[in-house]
């Protein structure tokens, strides 16, 4: 068992990491807008009125902006050792390793990742490559702890895994997809889980990288199948962690979660859940629900009568009700953006962040009354003062014990849980999973489903042997996707002769993606070649142009199969080298589209395209930054638009969206540069007609037909007090629903690949 506890494993805390500049971030010349001049302070500049400063203090700001390098190992680590930087590791050790030792003494603990879509929400909780984030590390320390133990102790360890999704709940796990998606139940004693998930016994480290390996993958089929971003969804992993005290007949229980949140980007513009639900996306109804079940909480903190918190408006607050007002220790970790161009975000992250620890500090300070809350007692806690800040919160969140009931010592493993003298009882630890082990529940003794998870290990050891086998052997598809930790997780192999690609499940290369056809296109493999042939009408791009005949692959060609489904073509093992694959990214194939689309606007972009994917490095000093960050916001759109396509397509609602860049080139009459903004125009297919003229004041856009989406150009006009521009989302549903009244209906048709728009609120 760990030691003495660390200084980290204080209770509530709120931590802010800032991330280095992305490549295109450095390539369109962006300014860093963060400075932490201590461990605990962040400050944000005001790009537009640099004097405007703002400091916020947290308990713990890490500096991963700059000040590292790459050991041999390819693990980023301090420059020298005068660099504030913050690595991996230190973050683990401040933030996991206060979730081991709670585990270890039995409390609950979640650690929360928040953060506008790449911001690095990720890297902090699961890490890329040699850079494992605080997931990996705790598991692998837990299970490196266990190792070291020599009493007469069983522990036991179970996995899961799962995504929100629009308010629906997909078991990372299990490859069957229920309808609908999994249910959350609520038990009297056990609170709120998650009906039918699948939680899976645990021996060693290596075991929950396969899982976590496995959960990766079926996000990303359906990511790819429903055409749904990951950054949209909420990603939930529970450790449940058992120790059994065979001398004793005493057990102590710990449920850690690591909730890496959505993308916060479109929860500035929701508002009050009524007028979100006006704008048409349930996205991020949980994030919402979220900040409401937050607020509350402080209310209700500061001794104002609340009668309702409203933790069952989301299946997210349903899950995190113990750790957000109860039994667990959480840590809520704000990832930030370093960029100029991400400034109005990284406020917004900061302010939530900020809220988050004044709840923290206003529900302790106050000890929130039990009559306040709407079920069970809030945390008691302890704090202490410095500076005037409540400097440490720490929850007295509550040992979970029970007793154990053994049937025979050889087994014992049948777990009671009993009321005793354990609240973990009344409001018991686990968020997610079902009702524990036990006699009876009739469900099988951690014996049995140890057994049973060792057959499922050997069936997926063979089919992860075949699987890098076939990889050495033959030319494969490389799913990449938006998110790059979902990038390069699917492969799909051309064996030698030919094969079809498509929905239906005959193919032997079986593709789901938006605009996708049951029989896409079909591939050979033959005499060291291998070609792919569309068929008639399906969209099949290579390297950025569309191609209708048979046409030989070469390693490292860029595929776009349907809308958006991107692929990066790998060769046969003898053309292969050591390419770093990673800056063929989702950008790269976007970008590859525009520089075909520009032409047509003006040809001096496509010298700042060149620069974009990196193929002009030595013409950086001459891109106009304005105009590489306008390309930074139409990429991010190209996606969201060529579905916006797709769906207007299957609905025969005879809708045209493109994007264009307005004031590209263009300069006022003293010369000045025009502010140049990405716009959607919306037409009519068959008159060309714009589909805005009527209906101008609804959307908040100039008449014509042209819309600002969001994007940077918002950021002035909002200021301005012209109100929130409409989402991308918000913008194509009105504009649908405005001019075909049938829209409502005509979504849930069953030709529809994915439904992103919801009935607004009457
Ligand atoms: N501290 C860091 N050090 C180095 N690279 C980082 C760091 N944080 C983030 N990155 C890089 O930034 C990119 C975006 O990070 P990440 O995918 O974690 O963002 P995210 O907030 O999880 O996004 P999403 O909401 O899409 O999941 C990744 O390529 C990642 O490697």
């Amino acid at each position: 068992m760990m030691t003495a506890p660390l200084p980290s494993t204080d209770g509530v805390r709120v931590a802010v990491r800032v991330r280095p500049f992305s490549q295109r971030e450095k390539t369109s010349g962006s300014k860093c807008v963060i400075s932490m001049h201590s461990r605990t302070t962040t400050t944000i500049q005001d790009p537009k009125n640099p004097e405007h400063r703002k400091t916020f203090t947290f308990d713990l700001a890490y500096w991963s902006h700059d000040g590292f390098q790459k050991d041999q190992d390819g693990v980023f680590i301090s420059a020298d050792p005068s660099s504030q930087f913050a690595s991996q590791k230190d973050v683990f050790h401040d933030l996991g390793r206060g979730i081991l030792d709670s585990a270890w003494q039995g409390y609950n603990a979640t650690l929360l990742a928040y953060g506008q879509t790449g911001s690095g929400k990720s890297y902090s909780m699961v890490g890329f490559g040699a850079n494992k984030g605080i997931t990996p590390n705790v598991c692998e320390e837990l299970f490196q702890a266990i190792e070291k133990q020599e009493g007469n102790e069983e522990y036991q360890v179970t996995f899961s895994m799962l995504e929100i999704y629009n308010e629906q709940i997909r078991d990372l796990l299990s490859r069957t997809k229920k309808p609908g998606g999994l249910k959350v139940r609520e038990d009297q004693q056990l609170g709120f889980y998650v009906d039918g998930l699948k939680s899976v016994p645990c021996e060693n480290y290596a075991q929950i990288e396969r899982l976590m390996e496995q959960g990766t993958k079926i996000r990303t089929t359906a990511s790819t199948n429903m055409n749904a971003s990951s950054s949209r969804s909420h990603m939930v992993i529970t450790i449940q962690f058992k120790q059994v005290f065979l001398d004793s007949d005493l057990t102590k229980q710990s449920s850690i979660n690591l909730v890496d949140l959505a993308g916060s980007e479109r929860q500035k513009s929701s508002g009050s859940e009524g007028d979100r639900l006006k704008e048409g996306s349930r996205v991020n109804l949980s994030l919402t629900s979220l900040g409401n079940v937050i607020s509350a909480l402080a209310d209700a903190a500061t001794g104002k009568r609340v009668l309702h918190v409203p933790y069952r408006d989301s299946v997210l607050t349903k899950l995190l009700q113990p750790a957000l007002g109860g039994n667990s220790r959480t840590t809520l970790i704000a990832a930030i953006s370093p960029a100029d161009i991400c400034y109005e975000e990284t406020l917004s992250t900061l302010r939530y962040a900020e809220s988050g620890i004044t709840w923290a500090e206003r529900l302790l300070f106050c000890q929130l009354p039990a009559s306040a809350l709407q079920r069970g007692p809030g945390p008691e806690c302890v704090f202490m003062f410095a500076h005037g800040r409540a400097k440490k919160i720490q929850n007295k969140a509550v040992v979970n014990t029970s007793m154990l009931m053994r049937e025979s010592k050889a087994e014992n493993n049948k777990v009671l849980l009993t009321r005793g003298n354990s609240r973990m009882a009344e409001r018991p630890a686990c968020l997610l999973a079902e009702p524990g082990p036990g006699p009876q529940t009739g469900q099988p003794t951690w014996a049995h489903q140890l057994e049973q998870a060792r057959e499922e290990w050997h069936q997926q050891y063979l089919a992860i042997a075949q699987e890098r086998q076939m990889t050495e052997t033959f030319p494969h598809l490389l799913n990449v996707n938006e998110d790059p930790q979902l990038a390069g997780v699917l492969k799909y192999f051309i064996q030698a002769g030919s094969c079809d690609a498509g929905r239906a499940a005959s193919n032997a290369i079986l593709l789901q993606g938006l605009g996708i056809s049951d029989k896409h296109a079909s591939f050979t493999n033959l005499d060291g070649k291998v070609t792919v042939t569309p068929q008639s009408k399906c969209k099949v791009v290579i390297n950025g142009v569309p191609i209708m005949t048979k046409t030989k692959l070469q390693h490292l060609d860029r595929i776009i199969l349907g809308s958006n489904s991107a692929y990066l073509y790998i060769g046969f093992p003898s053309e292969r080298g050591n390419e770093d694959l990673n800056r063929f990214d989702y950008d790269f194939f976007q970008l590859e589209q525009l520089q075909k689309d520009v032409p047509e606007q003006v040809a001096s972009a496509q010298e700042h395209c060149a620069v974009f994917l990196g193929a002009a490095g030595r013409r950086e000093g001459n891109a106009d930054p304005s105009v590489l960050a306008v390309f930074q916001d139409y990429v991010k759109l190209m996606p969201l638009v060529a579905e916006a396509n797709q769906m207007g397509e299957e609905l025969e609602k005879g809708l045209r969206m493109e994007l264009k860049v307005k004031n590209l080139v263009s300069s006022d009459s003293r010369g000045y540069d025009l502010q140049k903004e990405v716009m959607v125009k919306v037409t009519h297919q068959r008159t060309h007609e714009p589909v805005f003229r009527d209906e101008p004041r609804l959307l908040q856009g100039p008449p014509g037909g042209l819309l600002p989406p969001k994007s940077t150009a918002g950021v002035g006009k909002r200021a301005a007090g012209e109100g929130d521009h409409p989402s991308l989302d918000d913008l194509l549903y009105r504009a649908m629903s405005c001019s075909f009244p049938g829209f409502h209906t005509s979504v849930r048709s069953p030709k529809v690949v994915k439904i992103f728009w919801v009935k607004p609120a009457v």
